[in-house]
Order: structure tokens, then sequence, then C-alpha cells
């Protein structure tokens, strides 16, 4: 991790600097530090027990931390005027459970009712997340997609800066995960900073601009998918294709082996299939010389990238 400045940055949604996070004896976070710019899409991933919803819960001033300051939305966590920042705050918990025989707009009213907001606005909070034609339909018989958009506009009652979801698409379908992004591209569009987390990292490698990944409760590394892929030892990944004969084929096996270069190689029929990194790629290319037929570019994907910076560590937890 690049070194952080020692004040919060004024453009940052949130600050951590020095955050430890013990239950007991268990030091669950340590040395945590890290900026989220306002207006950013974020990614929090981690394997199972990083510290991912603890951090959650401390942003959210649900808790202390041990050690360490915490900054939302320019306020000092520990201070009493965070009170005031929680109502910027908009959050939809990993398992996000209501009153199956209410409707949905009975649902978002009682939520309204306890944020001190105005029933009011609870119309257009169901527009927004599609769900005006069963407003007045019992929560139960809503399909799991409907009760997360439900989830959605309630973490976004009274229009917050921040909102925290915590695996929020976790068990929709593709058109479901779909919908709910283009719904965050609206909220995002008013200037809201969002910050998610995932396991399913396919899904959220093109929607983040930005990305934390926690490893046994510290942050290993943080940037745009780019920003993380240069930092690997491969950031790239190319496959050349060559037309060789079968009588050279041997031949051409022992002298791409002989490269210093790591490779590995499939044959199928006269098609050589070579896939190196790029730093090899021009010393694997000379070796084929005339008979290469087709480069084809791989960068590596998230979940790449995350088990390269040591993501999927085993949690004892
Ligand atoms: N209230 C608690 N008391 C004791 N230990 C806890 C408590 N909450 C969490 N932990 C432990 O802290 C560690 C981090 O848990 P946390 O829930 O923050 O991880 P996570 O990254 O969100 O995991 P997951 O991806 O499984 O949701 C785990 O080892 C967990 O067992």
């Amino acid at each position: 991790m690049t070194s952080l400045p020692a004040s919060p940055p004024t453009d940052a949604a949130v600050s951590l600097r020095g955050i430890e996070h013990r239950y007991g004896a268990f030091a669950v976070l340590r040395d945590v530090g890290f900026d989220i710019p306002r207006g950013a899409m974020f990614g929090l991933i981690g394997h199972n027990g990083a510290g991912k919803s603890t951090l959650f819960k401390l942003m959210l001033g649900l808790i202390t931390p041990s050690a360490g300051t915490l900054h939302v939305l320019g306020q000092n966590a520990a201070e009493p005027a965070f009170r005031q920042t929680r109502r910027q705050i908009g959050y939809l918990p990993e398992s996000f459970v209501t009153y199956d025989n209410l409707s949905g707009q009975e649902v978002l009213h009682f939520f309204a009712d306890l944020k001190r907001i105005p029933r009011a606005d609870c119309p257009a909070l169901l527009e927004l997340v599609g769900l005006t034609h069963a407003a007045s339909r019992a929560v139960q018989t809503y399909s799991k997609g409907m009760r997360q958009r439900l989830g959605l506009a309630q973490a976004l009652l009274g229009e917050p800066d921040i909102i925290f979801l915590d695996e929020p698409t976790n068990g929709l379908d593709p058109q479901g995960i779909a919908d709910f992004y283009a719904i965050l591209r609206t909220v995002r569009e008013r200037g809201a900073s969002i910050v998610i987390t995932s396991h399913i990292l396919a899904e959220i490698q093109h929607r983040v601009d930005q990305l934390l990944i926690m490893q046994g409760g510290q942050a290993a590394a943080q940037g745009t998918l780019a920003q993380l892929r240069a930092g690997m030892d491969a950031p790239l990944a190319l496959t050349i294709s060559a037309t060789v004969p079968l009588p050279l084929q041997a031949a051409t096996r022992v002298a791409l082996a002989a490269l210093p270069v790591a490779l590995t190689l499939e044959a199928h029929g006269e098609q050589l299939r070579v896939r190196c990194d790029s730093a090899g790629k021009m010393t694997v290319l000379r070796e084929l010389a005339g008979c290469a037929s087709d480069v084809a570019i791989h960068e590596s994907t998230l979940e790449q990238v995350f088990l390269g910076y040591g993501g999927a560590h085993a949690s004892t937890h």
C-alpha cells in the first residue's frame, strides 16, 4: 500500500488511519488505513473473515475502533457531532430482514418514520427501484430481487451522501444484478459515494472505480483494477498461436522450452498455442518467426488479481 497523508484529504468521503479493532483478545483489524474519494463507487473485497463487515460497522459508527481515527464525510466518528453525520449515511445490511406481512410501501413508511423522513418521499424511491407496481403487495410475495430493491430504497431514504451496501446482489440472477447496478448508477449521478462488498468478483470488477483488498484484517492493496493489475507480477498474459507442421513440432517445443521466458504450451494438430506474460512476448514471437498467426491478450481478472495479492488467505474464524 502507498503511504497516506497524515490528515484526511478534504475530498475523501471516508478516511481511516491506523485503525485497529479487537473482539476480546482477538485483533480483527490491524493498522488499516485508506481513503475513499467522494463520489466513488468503491469495492471492498476480501476472504471470509477478512474484516469487511467489521469495517462497515466502524464506518457506520455502530462500533468504535480499539485504536486509530476514522472520518466519514469529513466528521471524526469519535466526536458527538457524528450523530448528525449518520443521517447522511445509508446502509443495506447483508440480510435485509423486514416484516413480510407488510406491503412494500408500508415497510418504506416504517423506515421513513424511524429516520424522521417525510413519508411523501417514499413514492419517488419506490419508482426509482422499480417497485411502484408492487407497492401495495405484501413483501412475502416479492422475489429476492424485489426484496433487495426494497432494501435499497430503505438505504436511500433521506438522500444520503454515502451508501454502504453489504453483498447486496447475493442470490440475484444476472438480470437482477444488472437492474441493481443500473439503480446505483442513477444514485451516483446525484453525487453520492457508494461502498460495496461482494464475493462475486466478476460482477464488480467493471462496475467499481476503485477497490480495496482486505486480507487477514489488513489492507493488502488499493487502486483501480488497472493499478492493481500493474502491481502484480503478471498484469497481462498473451496467447500466441502458430501453425507449425507436425514434423517440426518436437524441435519447436524444445526451442520454446529453452527460452528464458515462463510459458505454457498446448498443441492442437498443427496449431501451437503459447501462453506467456507481456515481458516474454517478443522473445516467443521471434522464436516462432514467420509461423505466428494470432496474438490474443488476456488481462488478469479481478479474481486472479485478488488471488495474486494473497486475497484467498485462509480464514481461521
Ligand atoms: N462480535 C464478534 N465477536 C467476536 N469475533 C467476531 C465478531 N464479529 C466478527 N468476529 C470475527 O472477526 C473476524 C472478521 O469478521 P468480519 O465479519 O468482519 O469478516 P468479513 O470479511 O465480513 O467476513 P464475511 O465475508 O464472511 O462476511 C472473523 O474472524 C470473525 O469471526
